[in-house]
């Protein structure tokens, strides 16, 4: 597809790609957007030079605000310090930020949040502030796991694990979340995955965009009614014990048994209170082993499934014509392609009670810049020049998933998110402001 913003004298200016490891909101300063002749929509919201903004974190506005205890904190000895503002922050007329979308994230432990969240930040462009929680210049993204009524021994003495919802006060989830929306900073508690307490409460204040990621974004009702934006991500379990053995065996000093005897003791409650909130996403992004390999036992290849819930403000991303049903192999001069090679499938499904578009992505890319390819033959993709999801990808290159079709489904979904921001606020961000 060939947006509307292209212009061949388009002019960008690249910051550095954030390096792989880097929190989930990689600072990164703004650069300018010379759109050459491109009309600019009379609405567009543009940045200004970093150095001239307020910084969210010298803001001292929030000293002035009358502080009320928050709905829900009596509800967990832990949290009797969270509090509301009384009134709208003043951040809000200081950032110029009409109205604050707030997206949901829900995973499991170790299924990819941070690693999606990082491309998402890199699309919106943000600056990262140091601390518990990343508030960038127009990005927060808030851990849920700050909602555990318990700390980790708690838990252990009332044996009941943190996908419990019994474990989570979704009141003062919701009562907090509701507050940012509406414009009003928090003080929200802290859960310490270090120490497994609940630490002092931080400041939140309301952003452009607010991330709520973790176990439980969308089980409560009220919760799932303010989220403007739902995804899911959907690990297949050989996928899940291949990336959770990569990590917590390197880098946090887990056995194999134990890693796989504490998926199996959290299986009840992930089947029974986390993965039925998939039914409910906007978008869904399945990771599943390749069918290419008969047998893979490696689970290095991945088969990515994006399915896309017709019922939403966005429009679905197609390969060729919307609606048909279509397997693409594309290997061959245009896309190299190493064993096992790579195979598209486009269609309609359904979902539950839900139609849904579905777009697979099954094998490796072997060279990132032949994505364009790629690109050329996606429609709806919310790109504003042509090339933007492959320049996206090519900024973290050794980002998880960068070469195959879960690196391709974050940045489409980032982008979607982007399009719902605009349709929300009626605001324009600049294409690659993060660059
Ligand atoms: N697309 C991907 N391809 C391969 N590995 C990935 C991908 N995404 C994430 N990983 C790996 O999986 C592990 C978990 O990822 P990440 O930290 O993003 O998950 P998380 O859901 O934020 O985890 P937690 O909730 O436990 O903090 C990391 O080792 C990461 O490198
Ligand atoms: O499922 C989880 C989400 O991240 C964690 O296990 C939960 O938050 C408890 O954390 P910890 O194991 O550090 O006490």
């Amino acid at each position: 597809m060939v947006s509307a913003f292209v212009s061949a004298a388009a002019s960008v200016r690249f910051g550095a790609a954030p390096a792989h490891g880097a929190p989930a909101v990689c600072g990164q300063a703004r650069g300018t957007w010379a759109v050459g002749s491109t009309p600019r929509p009379a609405t567009l919201w543009m940045p200004t030079a970093p150095s001239s903004r307020p910084s969210r974190l010298s803001m001292k506005t929030e000293t002035a605000t009358e502080w009320v205890t928050c709905p829900g904190s009596e509800l967990s000895p832990h949290h009797a310090d969270a509090k509301i503002s009384a009134d709208v922050s003043l951040v809000m007329a200081a950032n110029n930020i009409e109205r604050p979308m707030i997206i949901g994230v829900a995973a499991d432990s170790g299924c990819g949040k941070s690693t999606f969240l990082r491309r998402v930040s890199a699309i919106f462009g943000t600056k990262v502030s140091q601390g518990h929680t990343p508030q960038g210049d127009f990005m927060t993204v808030i851990c849920l796991d700050d909602f555990h009524t318990q700390d980790r021994k708690g838990r252990a003495a009332a044996k009941v694990t943190a996908l419990d919802p019994e474990a989570n006060n979704f009141e003062l989830m919701y009562q907090m979340c509701k507050a940012l929306k509406e414009g009003k900073s928090v003080m929200k508690p802290i859960y310490n995955h270090e120490t497994g307490k609940i630490d002092p409460p931080e400041l939140i204040t309301p952003n452009h965009v607010v991330v709520v990621e973790g176990l439980h974004p969308m089980y409560d009702a009220r919760m799932k009614e303010l989220l403007d934006f739902t995804v899911y991500l959907d690990l297949s379990d050989e996928v899940k014990i291949a990336w959770k053995i990569q990590r917590d065996m390197a880098e946090r000093g887990h056995t194999l048994d134990n890693i796989l005897a504490s998926i199996e003791s959290r299986r009840p409650d992930f089947e029974a209170y986390v993965d039925p909130q998939k039914r409910d996403a906007d978008m869904v992004m399945q990771i599943l082993p390749t069918n290419l390999i008969p047998d893979d036992t490696e689970k290095k290849v991945l088969r990515v499934r994006l399915l896309q819930k017709e019922e939403t403000d966005v429009d679905a991303v197609y390969l060729y014509d919307e609606g048909s049903t279509i397997d693409w192999v594309p290997c061959g001069k245009k896309l190299t392609c190493g064993y096992p090679g790579i195979k598209f499938h486009y269609g309609p499904d359904n979902y539950f009670d839900n139609e849904v578009s579905v777009l697979e992505v099954d094998g490796s890319f072997a060279k990132l810049e032949e994505m364009i390819y790629v690109e050329t033959h996606l429609n709806n993709t919310s790109t504003k020049f042509y090339g933007e999801m492959t320049q996206q990808l090519l900024k973290n290159p050794n980002a998880p998933g960068s070469s195959n079709g879960t690196g391709l489904c974050q940045v489409l979904i980032a982008l979607k998110m982007r399009e719902m921001y605009e349709k929300i606020t009626g605001r324009k961000v600049l294409p690659n402001a993060a660059a």
